[in-house]
């Protein structure tokens, strides 16, 4: 284990914007935290960032509770600023002096660095001439700088196009085998990529915490889709383990079915009915689906 929260608070004024949460966070893991506008994502990631106080409760990273953990963190915030009149290069020298990465090793940190985020090529370039998705990969090229444990990135896709979101996912995808990973997203299809367990904040309070397999076990559901090459209206009434027949169209059907589901029943009905089977096919529920369910419970 990497981190533990627990009870953690932070409220402004009469508002609680985080209401008690508590978590842990596996050493190695890539953890997606999910959530409606102001259900208190960014709040949680800067407190664990240090950069926000809590009202109440623990952040403890590691064994070690008295060393300044901040060290071994980086965080890309939800919107980075830079100066614009710099390069890459100098930006990056900047920010490695602020985390005191000693200066013999500065200038082949920054190389690797950018190497790493695809920048190698505009590293003499002025940032204020760079597209959103170069400075995304700026933004995390400062947070990986001085090689931390936990890497924590609010919303780090959501303001992309589709170009810019793939890089930065194959980067947090290349990531994984190296450093523990937090990440905050309104991308749902991004996250289930790239995550393996899931948090989901719903006004302050945790709705459902836990792995992605087991997310998709309690709250997905499994159905079928199928084509024949003859009608299949009212073919399949009373099969066993169908709760449900949603008709694509006369020879197409998406079957949402139960535990008792038995793909030889099905195609025993066929069967009996003289219908061939053209196409079989198992649908698995999305995270987006998932994700639905948890914050409609
Ligand atoms: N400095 C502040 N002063 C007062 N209220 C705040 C402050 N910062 C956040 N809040 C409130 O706390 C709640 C949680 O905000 P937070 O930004 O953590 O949500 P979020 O889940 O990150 O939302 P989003 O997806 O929109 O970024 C919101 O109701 C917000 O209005």
């Amino acid at each position: 284990m990497l981190v533990e929260i627990k009870h953690l608070k932070k409220s402004y004024k009469q508002h609680q914007a985080v209401n008690g949460i508590s978590f842990q966070i596996e050493k190695g893991s890539c953890v997606a935290l999910l959530g409606p506008n102001g259900a208190g994502k960014t709040t949680t990631l800067q407190m664990l960032a240090g950069m926000l106080t809590p009202t109440s409760g623990t952040i403890q990273f590691g064994e070690n509770t008295n060393r300044d953990f901040r060290q071994q963190i980086g965080f890309l915030p939800q919107h980075p600023s830079f100066f614009n009149w710099m390069t890459p290069v100098e930006f990056l020298q900047f920010v490695g002096k602020l985390s005191h990465i000693p200066q013999s090793k500065l200038s082949s940190k920054i190389e690797e660095t950018l190497e790493f985020v695809s920048l190698q090529d505009v590293k003499a370039k002025r940032i204020g001439g760079f597209s959103g998705g170069m400075k995304q990969r700026l933004g995390l090229a400062q947070a990986l700088l001085h090689k931390p444990e936990l890497l924590i990135l609010d919303e780090p896709v959501s303001a992309l196009d589709p170009d810019g979101r793939r890089d930065v996912i194959e980067i947090i995808q290349q990531l994984k085998s190296t450093m523990t990973i937090l990440f905050s997203t309104h991308v749902l299809h991004d996250a289930e990529q790239v995550c393996d367990s899931v948090i989901m904040l719903k006004q302050g309070e945790i709705a459902w915490n836990g792995s992605l397999e087991e997310l998709r076990g309690k709250h997905t559901t499994s159905s079928y889709k199928i084509q024949t090459d003859q009608s299949l209206t009212g073919k399949l009434d009373g099969v066993i383990g169908i709760d449900s027949i949603e008709y694509l169209s006369s020879h197409t059907a998406k079957l949402h079915v139960n535990e008792a589901f038995q793909t030889n029943v099905l195609l025993h009905k066929l069967i009996e009915h003289n219908l061939t089977l053209c196409h079989f096919e198992q649908i698995q529920d999305s995270l987006e689906d998932a994700y639905m369910k948890v914050m409609n419970q």
